[in-house]
């Protein structure tokens, strides 16, 4: 306690680490071809937790992680990573997005390595060769995804399963606070999802905070802190978790409370 602090019995304030939001959407909006795909949505993360943003195809989930990163832009509302518009947001660094498909896979030669260091640009000043300690962060996340074999490899000539790893492994190389995943485990095997779910565990112990697209969320279901279902451009649950694994928790979404319910 400081000396001020003391006189005036006013405890000082806690050292905590940042507890700004990683999102914070406010009533966020996004047109795509005039048609309304995200009608207000408002959404805070919090350093830490582990969201499930699930909902039937078309709801607007892929949409949704597009404008919390900036890639899409709004319509109305306003949008906030770290507290920093994404148009003004510098420290990409500390975001690692998990992207639905593999953009770079098709006429890019490109080997499963070299697409994985490119997850560490972002921590580096200005474009340099990899030094070791990009190596061994490269190294670890084709280790922790299991391709370290194929790491000389074209990615063109991986599955698409696989090449959803290499994503899953560009973003690991970064080592961000912050981990953005569109459905990191579609059309990838039953061994490699509960990998991937051993792996987000380790991050999650290490406080890291995990915003996922599902459709099912298998192994990982256990770490989920909150889920948001979205409906039509709209959240119609935000709070718990979906206990168990429903078959399609879309399919269930009529049955969970409405916007504001739980949280
Ligand atoms: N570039 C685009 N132009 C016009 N409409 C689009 C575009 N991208 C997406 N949409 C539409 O926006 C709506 C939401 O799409 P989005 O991809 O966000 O849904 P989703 O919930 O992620 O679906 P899925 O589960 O199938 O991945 C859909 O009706 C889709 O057709």
């Amino acid at each position: 306690m400081t000396g001020s602090a003391q006189a005036t019995g006013v405890a000082p304030p806690p050292v905590t680490a940042d507890t700004t939001p990683a999102f914070a959407m406010t009533e966020g909006r996004v047109a795509l071809d005039g048609r309304p795909v995200l009608r207000g949505i408002d959404l805070r993360v919090t350093p830490g937790e582990v969201v499930a943003v699930l909902g039937a195809n078309g709801s607007g989930k892929s949409t949704l992680i597009r404008a919390l990163l900036g890639l899409t832009p709004l319509s109305g509302g306003s949008t906030e990573l770290y507290g920093v518009p994404p148009a003004r947001f510098r420290q990409w660094w500390r975001v690692g997005y998990v992207p639905q498909r593999l953009s770079v896979g098709g006429g890019v030669p490109a080997t499963v390595r070299e697409v994985v260091t490119s997850g560490r640009v972002a921590r580096q000043r200005r474009l340099r060769r990899a030094n070791a300690e990009d190596r061994a962060a490269v190294a670890r996340a084709l280790d922790a995804v299991g391709l370290t074999a194929r790491a000389g490899d074209p990615v063109g000539w991986l599955s698409g399963g696989q090449q959803q790893r290499v994503l899953i492994a560009r973003a690991l190389a970064g080592d961000p606070d912050t981990y953005v995943m569109d459905e990191p485990t579609a059309g990838v095997d039953a061994e490699n999802q509960r990998h991937l779910a051993a792996t987000l565990a380790v991050l999650v112990e290490r406080g890291k905070t995990v915003l996922l697209v599902a459709h099912e969320l298998g192994p990982m279901a256990p770490l989920i802190t909150r889920s948001v279902v979205l409906r039509d451009g709209l959240v119609v649950h935000d709070g718990a978790p979906p206990r168990g694994e429903p078959a399609h928790p879309a399919h269930h979404a009529a049955d969970l409370p409405g916007p504001g319910a739980a949280r």
